[in-house]
This record gives C-alpha cells, sequence and structure tokens, in this order.
C-alpha cells in the first residue's frame, strides 16, 4: 500500500523505484533459467557408468586405469598420497607371513589331503545357476534391496563352517593332517627374525588409524570368519590372524584416505624409532625427502628383515604347505620391497593401479574428457556435446553393502560388470560357504533380470585373466569345480570361452527384453591392454547412444 499522504513528487520516485526494482527481478530469474538451461543441457551430455561386481573383482582398478588414461592431471597430483596404501599392503603381507610362522611354531594343525578334498568338494558350484547337470535347481537371484543373510549352504556338510577352528581340530584329531614343532623346517634364525619384524606390527596399525580415521568395517564380530581363500583352502582369522591383519582395511571415502595418507603425524600415532629396533640404515640414510615419517623410517630400516623372510626358502616352504598364494592376493607388493622399502619412495602409476583399497561407500569420479565422444574417430562430429565429461561410480562389491547400489540404477547410461574369473577355486570373504564365481554368476543374473536397467548396456569384463592363466599352470581343475566344464581341454582360452557363453546364457535368459552386451577378456592390472580396452568400451557406449536416440 502506499503511504498516507503521498506527494505526487514522492509517489513518482516511489514508483520509479519499484520499477527499477522489478526489471533486476526480471534480470536475475532470466539469469537463474539460462544457467539451468546450460546445466540441464550438460548434465544431458554426461556420461554414468556404473561398475559394478563383487568384492576384489577389480572395479577400483578399472576406475583408476580410467583415471590414469582420460584423467592425467588429477591422476599425478594424487599419486604420492597412495604411498601410505601401499605400504600397508606390503606391511600386510609381511605380517600375514609372520601369523604363517606363528602358527608354524606353536604347532597348529595343517588342512590334509581328506580336509582339502573336503574343502574343495565345498567350494564346488552345485547350485545349477550355470550347471544343469548337477541338478541343485538355481539358487534364488542376489536381493540387492536389503543386505543378503549368509546364503542356505547347498552341501551336506553346511552344519559345519569349512575351515573353522572346530574342523580344523577334528581333523588333527583323526590323524589326517598333521605338523608340530618337530616337523618344521623353522629354527631360531626364523624365531629371530620374527622378533626384529615384530615392530611392523604397530606400523601396521598406526598406517590403518591414518589412513582409516575410524572408517573401518569387519567382516562380523565372528571369530571363525575366513580372512581369505588363498586356494581351496579357508584360513580363519582365530586361527591364524593377529588382531593387526584380522580385517581388510577400507574406507567410505577414498579421497579422504589419502588425504589422510599425506600426513605424516596424527593422533594415536605409535612411536617406534629405528634407532631402538637396532637395524641398519638405509645407505645414504637420513630423513627422507617426502617427509621421513616415522612409518617409513621403521619400513626402510626393515627392509632387508622383510626381504630375507620373503626370499627365505624355508618360509616359502611353510607358506606352500600352509596354502599361502600370496603372489595371487590383493595388493601384492612383497617383489618390490627394494623399491618400497626406502625413504624417499614415491609410488608409479602401476604401483597405484595395483594398490588394495577396499571400497566401502559409493565413489563418484567426474572424468572431463578434452575430446568429446562426438568427435571421436568412429563418429566424427555427429553428437554435440554428448560424452564430453562422464561420472564414473565405484560401489563397494561386499555382499553386506549392496544394497547401497539400487539408488545407482536409475539413469546409468551402461554397466561395466567385473566377473574376476580365476576365483572358481576361491570362496567369498564375506560368506565362506558360498563359491566366489557362483556369487559372480548369480550377481550377473541379479542385474541381467533388473527391470531398473532393462534399457541398459552391459558391458562384462572377464577379469583376472592373468591370474586364471597362473593358477591353471599350476595344475588346479576347473572341473573339480565346476563338474560340467567336464573333460575340456584346462586351459585359459577354453575356460574363458566356456564362461563368457554361460554368462551370455545367463544375459539372454533373464534379461526382461534382448539387450545389447559386450564382453571382454581382461586383467586390469595391465594397464596398455586396459587402456585399448577402455577406449572400445567408450566408442561402445556412444554407439548405444546413438541407437537409442535414433541417429544410426
Ligand atoms: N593380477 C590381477 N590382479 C587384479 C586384477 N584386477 C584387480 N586386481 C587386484 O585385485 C585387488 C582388488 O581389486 P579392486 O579393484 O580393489 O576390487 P574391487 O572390485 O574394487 O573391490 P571392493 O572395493 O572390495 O568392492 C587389487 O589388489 C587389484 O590390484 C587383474 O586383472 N589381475
Ligand atoms: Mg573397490
Amino acid at each position: 500500500m502506499p503511504p498516507p499522504n503521498e506527494t505526487p513528487a514522492a509517489r513518482a520516485l516511489r514508483e520509479r523505484q519499484e520499477a527499477e526494482a522489478q526489471r533486476t527481478s526480471d534480470k536475475i530469474d532470466e539469469q537463474i533459467r539460462a544457467e539451468r538451461a546450460a546445466m540441464k543441457k550438460k548434465e544431458k551430455g554426461i556420461v554414468r557408468v556404473l561398475l559394478l561386481g563383487q568384492s576384489e573383482s577389480g572395479k577400483s582398478t578399472t576406475l583408476k586405469n580410467f583415471r590414469l588414461k582420460y584423467a592425467r592431471s588429477a591422476w599425478k597430483q594424487e599419486r604420492d598420497s597412495w604411498r601410505a596404501v601401499i605400504q600397508l599392503n606390503l606391511l600386510r603381507s609381511i605380517n600375514t607371513i609372520l601369523d604363517v610362522l606363528q602358527a608354524e611354531m606353536d604347532g597348529d594343525p595343517v588342512v590334509g589331503l581328506n580336509e582339502e578334498l573336503r574343502v574343495a568338494e565345498e567350494g564346488m558350484i552345485t547350485t545349477g545357476i550355470i550347471d544343469d547337470s548337477t541338478g541343485g535347481g538355481p539358487r534364488t537371484p542376489v536381493s540387492l534391496d536389503t543386505p543378503t543373510p549368509p546364503s542356505t549352504p547347498s552341501t551336506p556338510w553346511a552344519n559345519t563352517t569349512p575351515g573353522s577352528t572346530a574342523s580344523l581340530s577334528r581333523q588333527s584329531e583323526s590323524g589326517s593332517t598333521q605338523t608340530s614343532l618337530v616337523d618344521t623346517p623353522l629354527t631360531n634364525h626364523h624365531q629371530l627374525l620374527k622378533l626384529r619384524l615384530g615392530p611392523l606390527r604397530h606400523i601396521e596399525l598406526d598406517l590403518r588409524r591414518r589412513l582409516g580415521a575410524g572408517a573401518e568395517e569387519d567382516y562380523g564380530s565372528s571369530t571363525d570368519t575366513s580372512i581369505g581363500v588363498l586356494g581351496t583352502v579357508t584360513i580363519t582369522r582365530k586361527a591364524l590372524v593377529s588382531k593387526c591383519s584380522g580385517s581388510e582395511f577400507g574406507v567410505r571415502r577414498w579421497k579422504d584416505a589419502l588425504d589422510n595418507g599425506r600426513q605424516p603425524t596424527g593422533r594415536g600415532q605409535v612411536r617406534v624409532r629405528s634407532s631402538e629396533l637396532g637395524h641398519d640404515t638405509e645407505p645414504g640414510g637420513g630423513v627422507g625427502r617426502l617427509g621421513g615419517d616415522e612409518a617409513t623410517e621403521v619400513i626402510a630400516s626393515c627392509r632387508e628383515d622383510m626381504k630375507t623372510l620373503w626370499m627365505d626358502v624355508a618360509v616359502r616352504g611353510v607358506l606352500k604347505k600352509r596354502k599361502m598364494r600370496l603372489e595371487d592376493s590383493a595388493g601384492f607388493f612383497l617383489n618390490d620391497i627394494d623399491r618400497i622399502a626406502t625413504r624417499t619412495y614415491e609410488p608409479s602409476d602401476d604401483d597405484v593401479v595395483r594398490a588394495r583399497l577396499r571400497t566401502l561407500g559409493v565413489q563418484e569420479y567426474r572424468i572431463p574428457f578434452e575430446q568429446s565422444m562426438g568427435q571421436s574417430q568412429l563418429f566424427p562430429g555427429s553428437i554435440g556435446d554428448f560424452g564430453k565429461e562422464w561420472i564414473l561410480y565405484d560401489v563397494g562389491g561386499s555382499r553386506t553393502i549392496r544394497h547401497a547400489w539400487v539408488p545407482y540404477f536409475d539413469n546409468v547410461n551402461a554397466i561395466i560388470f567385473l566377473a574376476p574369473i580365476s576365483c572358481f577355486d576361491e570362496r567369498l570373504l564375506e560368506d565362506s560357504r558360498v563359491n566366489r564365481l557362483e556369487d559372480s554368476f548369480l550377481l550377473w543374473r541379479t542385474v541381467c533380470s533388473s527391470k531398473l536397467l532393462s534399457k541398459t548396456p552391459l558391458i562384462l569384463f572377464l577379469n583376472k585373466c592373468d591370474l586364471l592363466k597362473r593358477k591353471l599352470r599350476s595344475g588346479v581343475l576347473v572341473k573339480n569345480y565346476l563338474p560340467s566344464f567336464a573333460n575340456r581341454p584346462n586351459d585359459a582360452p577354453t575356460v574363458v570361452k566356456y564362461l563368457k557363453e554361460k554368462f551370455r546364457d545367463i544375459s539372454k535368459q533373464y534379461s526382461p527384453e534382448p539387450r545389447v552386451t559386450y564382453y571382454y577378456a581382461t586383467s586390469v592390472t595391465d594397464t596398455k591392454a586396459t587402456a585399448t580396452t577402455l577406449q572400445t568400451v567408450r566408442d561402445s557406449i556412444l554407439r548405444e547412444h546413438l541407437k537409442s536416440a535414433d541417429f544410426v
């Protein structure tokens, strides 16, 4: 309302001011509208890709390959921050070896041949998901809506936890397993080595605290949960693992971990001085130029002892006897001790790609491509801004956190599904009754049959082909775990072809409507080969977009 007794001059002034205010407001509205439209246009051009697959299938490693190839400057900036993660990976392996040596020295029973066969039989795929000949009938697809409860055991031995302390002791009582200190090749020299490397346990804890800031998640509280399936045998945490190396380290946000890893000091840091350890110092000694933090200092001073431990023939013998194939495990850096255990260690691209940092939450990475896909060689200049920017979503793959995937199903342009095919003889870390390959098949079936994803192109990476080759060469027989493989040649090309067909059959049978699926045999730790695959993947995703937009 105009103020009372307004003079004509005051009124004219007020109206001028009101008109001016309106013009400014309209201008702002127009600007907001224009920004929204620009944002919408840009968002429309963004390619969203979701990386799916069980834990340790290689999702994060694939993401790293994308970043290495297409986001070089961000990659370079971040590279040094991986140093603490790689040190942690190395220490985890060393402390695992020390745990095994302790078990050997304590005369803990070793799984004997009978037990091994029994465990192998338990780990067999018998549910019929890919192997109708077994008559087991398909399992229920893995639900993504709620955390998956432990699966129904499918074998007559269901009432005993495979590899549990109980079952091991029973074997021991029955005499089919053996070992005592008397049999051991270990000597006082190993005892001494173990003592000298003792401080590394504190350093592992220190690094975990520093990187994790309390973000760690354990695989439940059960003491007989497996810590890993190396070969055919599940090794129990209770039987083997110290408080330090018991659970695998994981974080909800990589960025936080990497930022924390950059800072050498922090609360709760364990103080161990290399001078107190009595180790020789590194040639050239002194404080390293990367900051000289205590973890680096202690690791460097333990370098020779770590090398001696890893190269020791008796230690290798004990690892073999106790079925520990560390070479195939995640974050394996034992062959790089010389390079890593120094005060001036700087991670290489390859180190970062191979470093293991378990994902617990969902990581989102934006990759702005310098050259849009519209200008790619395959489709010159045809689709404007589409594909100039990608968002890659990397999720945690263990069963307890798969329900977090579903919100990302909406509005994705493609899914890259990773199935590690070398793990046909391994079991899930989070449920040691389930064969890992079988879990991948069940998960693939769930993804294929999802109505939300019925129009989403699927790209399947049959991953870890390098490990598959190595495993087959060492004499592990696929037919022992996958009866329908029968007497086909036990070589990598045959196995890859066979499994690819099985994945293809599931896609055909369970997809709500016909869909395009691309299949690649990969070893995503091989960055050169993966770069070529990613180029093809980019072009495939573009092709699918063009098809859906009726351009072709
Ligand atoms: N040798 C070999 N190792 C691989 C390959 N792919 C992944 N790895 C290793 O396997 C480990 C697990 O890979 P990640 O990429 O962390 O697995 P993920 O699927 O992200 O696992 P979560 O985060 O637990 O869901 C890492 O140490 C990788 O270096 C492969 O093709 N060959
Ligand atoms: Mg991951």
